[in-house]
């Protein structure tokens, strides 16, 4: 096209090109104003995503608090920007095709400088009318050109937050030829483990070193922010210590596959994870990939105390909890967690602050599913409260990043339990 376009008129196809430098400046800032808004619009409905993710789970919290017009406010200033981001971004839109449009006014120009050579005779009208008809089959492509690198600028922020999210590099590296062990028998050992977040922050754990016989249960007590949370990501291989290593079963961690690893650690915590689902696949939340074991999920509630509701519920087993479990009672939510823990059946448990003040009837069945899930495993209490560290054979101050063991005598004299409780490292 644009050589039959050079041998009509030279002069006129020396003009045209002109008008499609121009056209390229205007798209590519066009383009970049874009990618710009795109980039504003993307970051306003993340925010407002978030927003609605942290506050709506919490309403009851934000009712009793009295801040629902507080609230209301913080949401219609993030849900104003988003509305003003996305309104810009579609006015933006449709300018694009206006402005990429007046390519038309370039031929219009065309029109009118061969107009002037044919009045000169430089030029015959059917060249004119030939030439002008090559350059319109010419402005469509032009046209899409424009348009994909326009939906091009605007996809970009999109895929550089995707981009950016898959650089995020694991903090632990499985080892290619990591093992799987098939059971253990929960000997743990930490051997001069030193750990902190940061490089320029002080250690969180500081050369710690611990050894829990297979079957033993150990308390971990210490002020808050001590480090006892620390110690279980670590166990977990969420985060690897900067030196000293960690044994099970006098396997360094660092040489188990994670998924094993996971496989024979069970976390109970008082900040009960619970998804929307039915009650069956949360309890066999662990063979949520592959099968439920429902004989097992029915034992394991029958163990935790949990069977006696979940049979009241509508369907049963079958009962799908809501978000977060936000249909059940503290106490139910709680005695769920735990028949998980019993489904999962790891040698290890550890539990985080599991038993938190609960009615009198609830707590109590909650205790009694605890002891269970305590027997026959080693176990690594974390808790502040005295009953808890009690059914403990060894108690540990975890403090200054160091273990210090209390002896029993400072957990069974009146005086020492007293200054346990004052010091308020034991509620
Ligand atoms: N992801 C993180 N990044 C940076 N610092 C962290 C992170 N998690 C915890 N910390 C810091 O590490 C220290 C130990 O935290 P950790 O949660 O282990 O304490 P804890 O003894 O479990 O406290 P609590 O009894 O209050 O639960 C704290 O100073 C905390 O601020």
């Amino acid at each position: 096209m644009m050589m039959q376009m050079l041998v009509i008129s030279p002069t006129l196809s020396l003009i045209s090109a002109m008008i499609v430098p121009c056209m390229v400046l205007v798209v590519t800032f066009l383009g970049q104003e874009l990618r710009k808004i795109s980039k504003e619009a993307h970051v306003s409905i993340a925010a407002l995503s978030a927003y609605l993710n942290e506050v709506l789970p919490a309403i009851l919290f934000v009712k009793a608090n009295n801040a629902q017009s507080c609230e209301n406010t913080r949401f219609k200033r993030l849900a104003l920007m988003d509305y003003n981001a996305r309104l810009k971004k579609k006015k933006m839109k449709a300018l694009i095709p206006q402005v990429i449009q007046a390519i038309y006014f370039g031929v219009l120009s065309i029109l009118c400088a061969g107009s002037l050579m044919i009045s000169r005779g430089s030029l015959d009208r059917y060249s004119l009318v030939s030439f002008v008809t090559s350059l319109l089959f010419l402005i469509q492509p032009i046209q899409d050109v424009g348009k994909a690198y326009n939906e091009w600028r605007q996809g970009e922020p999109a895929a550089e937050r995707l981009l950016a999210m898959t650089r995020f590099k694991n903090k632990v590296v499985e080892k290619p030829d990591a093992a799987d062990l098939d059971r253990v028998t929960g000997d743990l050992k930490f051997c001069d483990v030193s750990f902190g977040y940061n490089d320029d922050m002080a250690l969180v754990l500081n050369a710690l070193n611990l050894h829990i016989k297979s079957g033993e249960i150990v308390a971990i007590v210490g002020p808050s922010g001590g480090g006892k949370t620390t110690l279980v990501k670590l166990l977990l291989r969420l985060y690897d210590p900067i030196s000293g290593c960690i044994l099970i079963d006098n396997h360094n961690i660092q040489n188990i596959r994670l998924a094993s690893l996971r496989r024979h650690v069970s976390v109970v915590s008082q900040d009960i994870t619970l998804f929307s689902g039915t009650v069956a696949e949360n309890i066999g939340y662990r063979d949520l990939t592959t099968k439920i074991d429902m004989d097992r999920v029915k034992h394991a509630a029958q163990t935790a105390h949990a069977d006696e509701f979940i049979k009241k519920l509508p369907e049963g087993y079958k009962t799908n909890i809501g978000p977060r479990g936000s249909t059940l009672s503290g106490g139910q939510r709680q005695r769920l967690a735990i028949a998980r823990a019993f489904y999962q059946n790891s040698s290890i448990l550890i539990l985080d602050e599991a038993t938190s003040s609960l009615d009198s009837k609830s707590e109590l069945l909650v205790r009694q599913a605890v002891e269970r899930l305590m027997q026959n495993r080693t176990v690594l209490v974390i808790s502040h409260r005295l009953e808890t560290v009690m059914m403990a054979k060894r108690v540990f101050l975890l403090d200054n990043g160091k273990l210090k063991e209390l002896p029993q005598s400072t957990l069974l004299d009146g005086h020492h339990k007293d200054s346990l409780l004052s010091s308020g490292l034991v509620i």
